[in-house]
């Protein structure tokens, strides 16, 4: 039987009177390249907020590795690279790479692993050329992709990611998909919003679609089916292609 990593039940929400997410039900299985598609204010944020911890509901259970995310000390196998990575001070003192290893370090790794850890990071991402540049001197983009670098530093079992190319250029936008999908293929289990509707059809087995009064999962990125919901939650039809 596959290992549930995140189990959502019941889960609904309200920003005080907006009520954004209701009775949601679904679970995240270890190795899952799982997609989550839906219009603005469909209320994907705040999913992800929500299954990391980041904000809680009265209404609903959320379990991540087995235990309620409120009390779990297992945030560690847990990585989040989101919309506004890159939103930084100009003035922060760090190095792309003093930033990962200094991260490694504050979550317990010694000098060594973390050099090789941060080196590994940096190499998979493609950003050696800016690992000694500062942080705040770098490109919306660079930046983007030197906290990518971070979040799969550590080694995560599970990685969500909330639209992470938004800002990356065309072409690291593909070398991207593929870290994230060789990360999948050693069993990382991956949980990715995106609008960019071609990319999740492309690379995730099953896919959430989430539209104002609509809540379904496909079992599959088959195109077909997927475009029947797209059609529901955007309210015209589309036509998919792959990448
Ligand atoms: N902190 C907040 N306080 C009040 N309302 C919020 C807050 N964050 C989000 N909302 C509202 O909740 C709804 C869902 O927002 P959310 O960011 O989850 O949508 P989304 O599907 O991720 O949208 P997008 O595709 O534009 O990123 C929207 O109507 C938004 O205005």
């Amino acid at each position: 039987m596959k290992e549930k990593i995140l189990e959502v039940k019941n889960l609904s929400f309200s920003y005080k009177d907006q009520k954004v997410l209701s009775d949601l039900s679904f679970d995240v299985y270890k190795g899952d390249y799982f997609g989550i598609l839906g219009p603005n204010g469909s209320g994907k944020t705040t999913l992800l907020k929500l299954c990391l911890g980041l904000i809680s509901s009265k209404e609903g259970k959320i379990k991540i590795f087995g235990e309620d995310i409120k009390d779990t000390e297992q945030k560690n196998k847990i990585s989040y690279i989101s919309q506004k990575s890159n939103a930084f001070n100009v003035s922060f003192p760090a190095t792309v790479q003093e930033l990962i290893y200094s991260s490694l370090r504050s979550v317990g790794y010694d000098s060594k692993s973390s050099k090789k850890m941060t080196s590994d990071a940096i190499e998979l991402v493609g950003i050696g050329h800016i690992a000694d540049r500062r942080i705040g001197n770098l490109s919306g983009g660079q930046q983007q992709k030197a906290f990518i670098a971070k979040a799969i530093s550590s080694k995560p079992e599970i990685i969500f990611l909330d639209e992470p190319t938004v800002g990356i250029d065309y072409g690291s936008e593909g070398f991207f998909y593929e870290a994230m999908h060789m990360l999948n293929q050693k069993g990382v289990t991956i949980c990715m919003i995106s609008h960019d509707i071609s990319a999740i059809t492309s690379y995730a087995n099953r896919v959430a679609c989430i539209g104002e009064d609509t809540f379904h999962i496909h079992e599959s990125n088959d195109i077909m089916d997927i475009e029947t919901s797209l059609k529901k939650i955007y309210g015209k039809k589309m036509r998919l292609v792959t990448h």
